[in-house]
């Protein structure tokens, strides 16, 4: 059975078509991309899935029940939506909260994150006092302590540095090959894309549906290395000559 279905999702703004008949589906524990020129509808299908937006038509599945997406899911959207009264380990330990985790072992476990991310000395700066970079990964690490079987994630990186980034990716692949989360994510850095995913879903412009479905030749376990292989410019030319008719408008 799949687990997770986009089963022919439509939507329309004001009478501008933005998604049509989209369709995907995902396996448990896949790591999938999408990409696609700005404002062709990436982040309205995120929303969508997570329950934010209706679809007009057709309809997301997990295990083949509507219903169930919602409490599977963790989501990131692009603006960070940290809470301004919150200090950056506040933030992020408070899923963990909702749980309801007790304080020391909620603190512990969201002091050992900030580590892992170098982000220890501002454990306790409020969300005005970090950089953009630095709110985006209180955000994500956030989303990430959701623990949640499905993880949304909408450009969660792209406000990073080159180095940093490295840093993420390398700790992101480390965590989700350990474990079985299925991770959809939107990005516009296609080195991101294939090699963290396993599957690349490409949509074009307004109305937009997936016109190519690019799977991923590099194998596991990923390393940063890989992003010098020929493997992945191979996979990177099959994503830009499909993107080719979108570049430069
Ligand atoms: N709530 C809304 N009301 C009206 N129009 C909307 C709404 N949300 C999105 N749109 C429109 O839908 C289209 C797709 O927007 P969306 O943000 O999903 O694109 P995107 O591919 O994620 O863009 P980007 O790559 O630039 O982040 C845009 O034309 C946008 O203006």
């Amino acid at each position: 059975m799949m687990y997770l279905q986009i089963d022919g999702v439509s939507k329309t703004f004001g009478g501008n078509k933005v998604l049509s008949d989209i369709r995907a589906d995902i396996r448990e524990g896949e790591f999938c991309a999408f990409v696609g020129p700005s404002g062709c509808g990436k982040s309205t299908l995120l929303n969508i899935i997570a329950g934010i937006e209706k679809a007009d038509s057709g309809e997301v599945r997990l295990c083949s029940r509507p219903s169930a997406v919602q409490d599977a899911i963790s989501f990131m959207p692009q603006q960070d939506l940290l809470l301004p009264w919150r200090t950056a380990l506040q933030n992020i330990v408070l899923p963990l909260e909702m749980k309801g985790m007790p304080k020391r072992d909620r603190i512990s476990r969201g002091r050992d994150v900030l580590r892992q991310f170098g982000l220890e000395d501002y454990a306790d700066h409020y969300p005005s006092s970090l950089s953009g970079g630095m709110r985006q990964r209180i955000s994500f690490l956030r989303t990430y302590l959701c623990e949640k079987p499905l993880m949304l994630l909408d450009e969660p990186f792209g406000k990073l540095d080159a180095f940093t980034k490295m840093d993420v990716h390398r700790w992101l692949l480390d965590s989700w090959e350990k474990g079985n989360q299925t991770i959809l994510m939107v990005t516009h850095d296609l080195d991101e894309a294939i090699l963290l995913s396993d599957r690349v879903f490409v949509m074009s412009q307004q109305p937009s549906s997936i016109i190519h479905e690019l799977k991923v030749n590099l194998p596991r376990p990923r390393k940063l290395d890989m992003l010098a292989s020929e493997e992945l410019k191979k996979d990177k030319d099959e994503l830009l000559s499909e993107l080719a008719s979108f570049l430069g408008r």
